[in-house]
């Protein structure tokens, strides 16, 4: 039998099974069945690299978002209309077969936006083009799901679940659950709370699936599972089984998602209006260029980016490109700053000078701990060298509390 069909008859089990207090533990073990087939299945095949064909693009830019979404609901015109490059549309499925990269300019930043063949249910066990495009949705920043707002809600919830099926975690954080794996001393279960869902039995039973599991299947696949009878738990929040096989597995991504609506132009006013109010969604039109501003600004705020322009000492701050952090990935303190610039700058700092919403007066002087803001003028100041001015900044003598140094203040020259 195959993967595949083991994960239907489990799940089969799953569905004929009554859930109640007595086949709680049942439930579990199943759960952590199907959780180690899909990782099985994610294996890719021997031999090859489980990429290819068309669907390797490098990296390029501040961050990277994905077009994933039902044939024909948009992607390529919203592809093409954001970043210029053309992507083949049309108004029969499966226009797009591989991955085109496009490039959005956007607040001095570059994003890397990625068109995608269409999906469909199955696409977690190979359908279509489905595990390509599930691999380069993980190898994403942010995941745009578009959605056709003529269509059934239903589409939303199937790409969510072939999605989650291959361990795309999507608008969620990582459970917290403590999980060390360890040589001796047995199994250490604790939790910081009482906790309604998961019990010291259930958990038991959940981690000996998994020694079954890795002493039947080539342990040598992953040579530390072999002590998996040893391990020290901790709960620190009331997570549920799914959480803790999350943990275990380990293989779990962690990405933001917003739910596009595209093709608004053919549905009513009430229709468009319960739409934009759900959560983490935003309504569009490609083909009336409708709100396409506000889905840039809310990329821009999901992803977390940062910019910081640097000021040299005893001139004008370069306003022209920044150096561009993120909150979510690697970081936006100074320490994470100075990094960007260059590795060795860090040993050299005694300080930095911050201007903008981050500091509490004009300059501020801050350790490399300070967390930056978005827009922040920083200037470093390195052992041996003598403060400029002695902080008596062109922002300090009119400063009213954090701000941002606002478009006027980019044009007008900095006094120093
Ligand atoms: N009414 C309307 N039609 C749109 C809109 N945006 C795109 N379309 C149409 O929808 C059809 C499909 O568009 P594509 O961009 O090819 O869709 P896709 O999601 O890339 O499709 P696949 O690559 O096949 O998965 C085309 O006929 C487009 O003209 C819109 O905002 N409103
Ligand atoms: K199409
Ligand atoms: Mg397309």
């Amino acid at each position: 039998m195959g993967i595949i069909e083991k994960i239907k008859e489990i799940e089969f089990e799953m569905a004929r099974t009554q859930k109640n207090k007595a086949t709680e533990y049942h439930l579990g073990q199943l759960k952590a069945k199907i959780a180690k087939l899909r990782t099985q299945l994610l294996e890719p095949p021997k031999g090859t690299t489980g990429a290819g064909d068309g669907f390797e693009v490098t990296k390029f830019g501040h961050g990277r978002v994905a077009l994933i979404g039902f044939p024909s609901v948009g992607k390529s015109t919203l592809l093409t209309l954001l970043t210029g490059t053309q992507s083949e549309a049309a108004a029969y499925e499966f226009t797009t077969l591989t991955c085109i990269p496009g490039i959005i300019n956007y607040n001095d930043a570059k994003i890397q936006l990625l068109d995608l063949p269409g999906i469909i249910e199955g696409a977690s066990e190979g359908k279509g083009r489905g595990r390509q495009v599930i691999a380069v949705a993980k190898s994403s920043d942010l995941v745009l799901m578009v959605l056709d707002a003529s269509k059934s809600e239903g589409h939303r919830q199937i790409l969510t679940r072939e999605l989650e099926a291959v361990g795309l975690r999507l608008n969620k954080r990582p459970p917290q659950i403590y999980f060390k794996r360890k040589k001796t001393g047995g199994i250490s279960f604790n939790s910081t709370m009482q906790l309604t869902n998961v019990d010291e039995k259930l958990c038991y039973q959940i981690l000996h699936e998994y020694k079954i599991h890795n002493a039947e299947v080539k342990p040598a696949l992953k040579p530390s599972c072999q002590y998996w009878r040893f391990v020290s738990i901790l709960f620190r929040e009331d997570a549920t089984v799914d959480d803790l096989i999350d943990v275990i597995e380990g293989n779990r991504k962690y990405i933001k998602c917003v739910y596009v609506y595209n093709k608004i132009d053919v549905i009513g006013i009430d229709d468009v209006d319960k739409l934009a109010r759900q959560a983490n969604s935003i309504v569009i039109s490609c083909n009336l260029k409708l709100n396409l501003d506000r889905l840039l600004a809310r990329m821009w705020e999901e992803m977390g980016l940062v910019r910081v322009y640097t000021k040299p000492q005893g001139q004008q701050p370069d306003f022209s490109e920044p150096v561009v952090l993120s909150t979510d990935r690697g970081g936006c303190s100074v320490e994470d700053f100075c990094n960007h610039i260059h590795r060795s700058l860090l040993k050299d700092i005694k300080y930095v000078l911050v201007w903008g919403a981050s500091s509490k007066h004009y300059p501020q002087r801050c350790g490399t701990q300070h967390c930056l803001c978005d827009e922040d003028v920083v200037q470093i100041v390195k052992k041996k060298e003598k403060e400029e001015d002695g902080g008596r900044g062109r922002f300090k003598s009119h400063n009213t509390g954090p701000a941002r140094i606002s478009d006027r203040e980019k044009k007008a020259p900095l006094k120093t």
